[in-house]
Protein backbone atom coordinates (compact mmCIF):
# COMPACT_ATOMS: atom_id res chain seq x y z
CA UNK A 1 0.00 0.00 0.00
CA UNK A 2 1.25 3.28 -0.32
CA UNK A 3 0.89 6.74 1.54
CA UNK A 4 -2.06 7.92 -0.26
CA UNK A 5 -3.77 4.64 -0.31
CA UNK A 6 -2.92 4.37 3.70
CA UNK A 7 -3.98 7.88 4.53
CA UNK A 8 -7.33 7.06 2.65
CA UNK A 9 -7.90 3.68 4.63
CA UNK A 10 -7.15 4.95 8.15
CA UNK A 11 -9.32 7.80 7.03
CA UNK A 12 -12.44 5.46 6.02
CA UNK A 13 -11.91 3.98 9.86
CA UNK A 14 -11.78 7.31 11.49
CA UNK A 15 -15.09 8.60 9.43
CA UNK A 16 -16.99 5.73 10.78
CA UNK A 17 -15.92 6.61 14.46
CA UNK A 18 -16.65 10.22 14.07
CA UNK A 19 -20.36 9.18 12.18
CA UNK A 20 -21.44 7.62 15.56
CA UNK A 21 -20.67 10.55 17.56
CA UNK A 22 -22.07 13.27 14.46
CA UNK A 23 -24.07 12.12 12.01
CA UNK A 24 -24.64 13.44 8.32
CA UNK A 25 -28.29 14.14 9.33
CA UNK A 26 -26.45 15.74 12.50
CA UNK A 27 -24.54 17.81 10.27
CA UNK A 28 -27.07 18.71 7.73
CA UNK A 29 -29.08 20.67 10.13
CA UNK A 30 -26.86 22.64 11.10
CA UNK A 31 -27.53 26.59 10.30
CA UNK A 32 -24.31 27.86 8.49
CA UNK A 33 -23.27 31.11 7.61
CA UNK A 34 -22.33 31.69 3.64
CA UNK A 35 -18.66 32.16 3.34
CA UNK A 36 -16.52 34.59 0.91
CA UNK A 37 -15.89 33.18 -2.64
CA UNK A 38 -13.04 30.89 -2.89
CA UNK A 39 -12.13 31.15 -6.69
CA UNK A 40 -13.00 34.79 -7.34
CA UNK A 41 -10.37 35.25 -4.68
CA UNK A 42 -8.00 33.54 -6.00
CA UNK A 43 -8.48 35.15 -9.71
CA UNK A 44 -8.50 38.70 -8.11
CA UNK A 45 -4.73 39.36 -7.96
CA UNK A 46 -2.28 38.05 -10.67
CA UNK A 47 -1.45 35.63 -8.68
CA UNK A 48 -3.46 34.04 -6.56
CA UNK A 49 -2.04 32.27 -3.31
CA UNK A 50 -3.84 29.81 -1.07
CA UNK A 51 -0.99 29.65 1.74
CA UNK A 52 -0.92 26.62 4.08
CA UNK A 53 -1.50 25.67 7.83
CA UNK A 54 0.36 22.26 8.77
CA UNK A 55 2.45 21.25 11.38
CA UNK A 56 3.87 18.32 9.30
CA UNK A 57 3.72 16.16 6.88
CA UNK A 58 4.62 12.49 5.99
CA UNK A 59 7.43 13.57 3.51
CA UNK A 60 8.94 16.63 5.23
CA UNK A 61 8.16 15.41 9.00
CA UNK A 62 7.43 17.79 11.65
CA UNK A 63 7.97 21.62 9.97
CA UNK A 64 7.20 24.14 12.27
CA UNK A 65 7.25 23.94 16.25
CA UNK A 66 5.81 26.46 18.29
CA UNK A 67 2.59 26.36 15.86
CA UNK A 68 -0.03 29.14 15.91
CA UNK A 69 -2.79 28.57 13.39
CA UNK A 70 -4.05 32.13 14.10
CA UNK A 71 -0.46 33.62 14.34
CA UNK A 72 0.09 32.04 10.97
CA UNK A 73 -3.21 32.49 9.02
CA UNK A 74 -2.96 36.29 10.64
CA UNK A 75 0.42 37.19 8.50
CA UNK A 76 -1.05 35.42 5.72
CA UNK A 77 -3.91 37.69 5.43
CA UNK A 78 -2.10 40.85 6.43
CA UNK A 79 0.77 39.54 3.75
CA UNK A 80 -1.52 39.17 0.51
CA UNK A 81 -2.73 35.53 0.21
CA UNK A 82 -5.91 35.08 -0.98
CA UNK A 83 -7.44 31.78 1.02
CA UNK A 84 -5.98 29.58 3.35
CA UNK A 85 -5.62 25.95 3.42
CA UNK A 86 -5.70 24.51 6.48
CA UNK A 87 -4.69 20.46 7.06
CA UNK A 88 -7.91 18.92 8.48
CA UNK A 89 -5.87 15.11 8.81
CA UNK A 90 -4.13 14.63 12.86
CA UNK A 91 -2.63 11.71 12.30
CA UNK A 92 -0.36 12.29 9.37
CA UNK A 93 -0.09 16.39 9.31
CA UNK A 94 -0.89 17.17 12.90
CA UNK A 95 -3.89 19.14 12.13
CA UNK A 96 -7.90 19.18 12.48
CA UNK A 97 -10.83 20.35 13.61
CA UNK A 98 -9.75 22.46 16.27
CA UNK A 99 -6.44 24.45 14.00
CA UNK A 100 -9.63 24.94 11.11
CA UNK A 101 -11.82 26.71 14.00
CA UNK A 102 -8.95 28.56 15.37
CA UNK A 103 -7.95 29.66 11.53
CA UNK A 104 -11.64 30.41 10.99
CA UNK A 105 -12.09 32.86 14.53
CA UNK A 106 -8.97 34.72 13.26
CA UNK A 107 -9.16 35.74 9.08
CA UNK A 108 -11.74 36.65 6.65
CA UNK A 109 -10.15 34.91 3.63
CA UNK A 110 -11.43 31.94 2.35
CA UNK A 111 -10.51 28.93 3.88
CA UNK A 112 -10.11 25.72 2.07
CA UNK A 113 -10.50 22.25 3.75
CA UNK A 114 -7.74 20.27 2.88
CA UNK A 115 -8.58 16.80 3.87
CA UNK A 116 -8.16 13.26 2.20
CA UNK A 117 -12.91 12.87 1.53
CA UNK A 118 -13.46 9.72 1.10
CA UNK A 119 -16.98 10.04 2.13
CA UNK A 120 -19.97 12.63 2.39
CA UNK A 121 -19.71 13.02 6.01
CA UNK A 122 -16.43 15.37 5.20
CA UNK A 123 -18.22 17.63 2.91
CA UNK A 124 -21.23 18.23 5.15
CA UNK A 125 -18.57 18.85 8.09
CA UNK A 126 -17.13 21.58 5.72
CA UNK A 127 -19.47 23.91 5.46
CA UNK A 128 -20.47 23.45 9.25
CA UNK A 129 -16.44 24.25 9.75
CA UNK A 130 -17.14 27.69 7.63
CA UNK A 131 -14.79 26.28 4.71
CA UNK A 132 -15.14 27.58 1.22
CA UNK A 133 -13.94 25.24 -0.88
CA UNK A 134 -13.10 21.30 -0.91
CA UNK A 135 -10.11 19.37 -1.63
CA UNK A 136 -10.54 16.16 -4.02
CA UNK A 137 -7.79 14.10 -4.58
CA UNK A 138 -8.51 12.61 -8.17
CA UNK A 139 -6.08 9.99 -7.26
CA UNK A 140 -7.67 8.85 -4.08
CA UNK A 141 -11.09 8.69 -5.44
CA UNK A 142 -13.36 6.59 -8.27
CA UNK A 143 -14.60 8.31 -11.27
CA UNK A 144 -18.47 7.45 -9.10
CA UNK A 145 -16.95 8.98 -6.26
CA UNK A 146 -15.73 12.39 -7.94
CA UNK A 147 -18.88 12.72 -9.62
CA UNK A 148 -20.70 12.21 -6.75
CA UNK A 149 -18.44 14.54 -4.35
CA UNK A 150 -17.70 17.10 -6.72
CA UNK A 151 -22.02 17.30 -7.25
CA UNK A 152 -22.27 17.55 -3.12
CA UNK A 153 -19.84 20.06 -2.97
CA UNK A 154 -21.42 22.56 -5.23
CA UNK A 155 -24.87 21.44 -3.79
CA UNK A 156 -24.15 22.96 -0.83
CA UNK A 157 -22.40 25.99 -2.18
CA UNK A 158 -19.00 25.25 -1.75
CA UNK A 159 -16.22 25.08 -4.15
CA UNK A 160 -14.40 21.89 -5.20
CA UNK A 161 -10.74 22.55 -5.75
CA UNK A 162 -10.16 18.93 -7.78
CA UNK A 163 -6.18 17.91 -7.55
CA UNK A 164 -4.35 16.28 -10.12
CA UNK A 165 -0.73 14.79 -10.27
CA UNK A 166 -0.74 13.33 -14.15
CA UNK A 167 -2.51 13.22 -17.65
CA UNK A 168 -4.75 10.60 -16.63
CA UNK A 169 -6.30 12.46 -13.82
CA UNK A 170 -6.23 15.47 -15.16
CA UNK A 171 -8.67 13.74 -18.28
CA UNK A 172 -10.66 12.19 -15.30
CA UNK A 173 -10.86 16.12 -13.60
CA UNK A 174 -12.23 17.64 -16.86
CA UNK A 175 -14.38 14.73 -17.61
CA UNK A 176 -16.54 14.90 -14.30
CA UNK A 177 -16.55 18.81 -15.23
CA UNK A 178 -13.65 20.39 -12.73
CA UNK A 179 -13.74 23.95 -13.00
CA UNK A 180 -11.20 24.76 -10.52
CA UNK A 181 -8.24 21.91 -11.04
CA UNK A 182 -5.03 21.88 -8.70
CA UNK A 183 -2.24 20.02 -10.20
CA UNK A 184 0.16 18.68 -7.62
CA UNK A 185 3.87 18.83 -8.27
CA UNK A 186 4.33 16.41 -5.76
CA UNK A 187 4.05 12.43 -6.56
CA UNK A 188 1.89 11.85 -3.34
CA UNK A 189 2.98 8.00 -3.97
CA UNK A 190 6.66 8.43 -4.13
CA UNK A 191 6.91 12.17 -2.57
CA UNK A 192 9.18 13.32 -5.63
CA UNK A 193 8.01 17.16 -6.21
CA UNK A 194 8.89 18.60 -9.33
CA UNK A 195 7.50 22.05 -10.87
CA UNK A 196 7.77 20.30 -13.88
CA UNK A 197 4.34 18.35 -13.54
CA UNK A 198 3.01 21.42 -13.70
CA UNK A 199 4.61 22.47 -16.78
CA UNK A 200 3.35 19.36 -18.59
CA UNK A 201 0.10 19.31 -17.59
CA UNK A 202 -1.40 23.27 -17.26
CA UNK A 203 -2.03 23.38 -21.43
CA UNK A 204 -4.39 20.54 -20.74
CA UNK A 205 -6.58 22.56 -18.75
CA UNK A 206 -10.32 23.95 -20.42
CA UNK A 207 -10.62 27.48 -21.61
CA UNK A 208 -11.93 29.12 -18.26
CA UNK A 209 -10.77 26.68 -14.99
CA UNK A 210 -9.40 28.21 -12.64
CA UNK A 211 -5.60 26.56 -12.49
CA UNK A 212 -3.56 26.31 -9.15
CA UNK A 213 -0.42 24.65 -8.96
CA UNK A 214 0.61 22.94 -5.60
CA UNK A 215 3.67 21.68 -3.57
CA UNK A 216 7.52 22.55 -3.82
CA UNK A 217 6.85 26.21 -4.73
CA UNK A 218 9.60 28.15 -2.83
CA UNK A 219 11.01 31.12 -4.40
CA UNK A 220 9.84 34.20 -6.32
CA UNK A 221 11.23 32.69 -9.74
CA UNK A 222 9.52 29.86 -9.29
CA UNK A 223 6.39 31.74 -9.41
CA UNK A 224 6.53 33.94 -12.40
CA UNK A 225 7.49 30.59 -14.01
CA UNK A 226 3.90 29.25 -12.72
CA UNK A 227 2.09 32.22 -14.18
CA UNK A 228 3.53 32.00 -17.68
CA UNK A 229 3.12 28.32 -17.55
CA UNK A 230 -0.83 29.13 -17.10
CA UNK A 231 -1.60 28.83 -13.21
CA UNK A 232 -3.85 31.49 -11.91
CA UNK A 233 -2.68 30.63 -8.38
CA UNK A 234 -0.32 28.73 -5.91
CA UNK A 235 -0.77 26.25 -2.98
CA UNK A 236 1.78 26.69 -0.70
CA UNK A 237 2.64 25.23 3.02
CA UNK A 238 6.40 23.72 3.82
CA UNK A 239 8.38 27.14 2.18
CA UNK A 240 6.49 29.47 4.25
CA UNK A 241 6.19 27.28 7.56
CA UNK A 242 10.10 27.16 7.46
CA UNK A 243 10.87 30.89 7.86
CA UNK A 244 10.58 32.67 11.30
CA UNK A 245 8.01 34.96 9.65
CA UNK A 246 5.17 33.31 7.45
CA UNK A 247 3.62 36.14 6.31
CA UNK A 248 6.27 38.15 5.41
CA UNK A 249 7.62 35.02 3.50
CA UNK A 250 4.40 34.77 1.57
CA UNK A 251 4.82 38.45 0.83
CA UNK A 252 8.41 37.74 -0.57
CA UNK A 253 6.84 35.07 -2.75
CA UNK A 254 4.55 37.26 -4.68
CA UNK A 255 7.33 40.02 -5.11
CA UNK A 256 8.28 39.31 -8.55
CA UNK A 257 4.36 39.23 -9.89
O1 LIG B 1 3.26 16.48 1.64
C1 LIG B 1 3.13 15.24 1.88
O2 LIG B 1 4.03 14.58 2.43
C2 LIG B 1 1.90 14.54 1.48
C3 LIG B 1 1.84 13.16 1.60
C4 LIG B 1 0.68 12.48 1.25
C5 LIG B 1 -0.41 13.17 0.80
C6 LIG B 1 -0.37 14.56 0.70
C7 LIG B 1 0.77 15.24 1.02
N1 LIG B 1 0.86 16.58 0.95
C8 LIG B 1 -0.21 17.44 0.60
C9 LIG B 1 0.33 18.50 -0.24
O3 LIG B 1 0.52 18.24 -1.38
C10 LIG B 1 0.79 19.78 0.37
O4 LIG B 1 0.31 19.94 1.67
C11 LIG B 1 0.48 21.08 -0.37
O5 LIG B 1 0.33 20.94 -1.74
C12 LIG B 1 1.58 22.12 -0.06
O6 LIG B 1 2.83 21.61 -0.43
P1 LIG B 1 4.21 22.24 0.10
O7 LIG B 1 4.22 23.70 -0.29
O8 LIG B 1 5.28 21.48 -0.59
O9 LIG B 1 4.20 22.08 1.58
Amino acid sequence: MNILEQICADKRVEIEERKKLVSLADLQAQAVESRPDFVEALRATPMGLIAEVKRKSPSAGLIRDPFSPSGIARGYEANGASAVSCLMDHTYFGGGAEDFAEVREAIGLPMLYKEFVVDSWQIAHAKTMGASAVLLIVGALTDGELATFLKEIRGIGLQPLVEVHDKEEMLRAIDVGSDCIGINNRNLKTFVTTLDTTFELAAMAPAGCTLVSESGIKAPEDVVQLKEAGAHAILVGESLLRETDPGVAAAHLLSLI
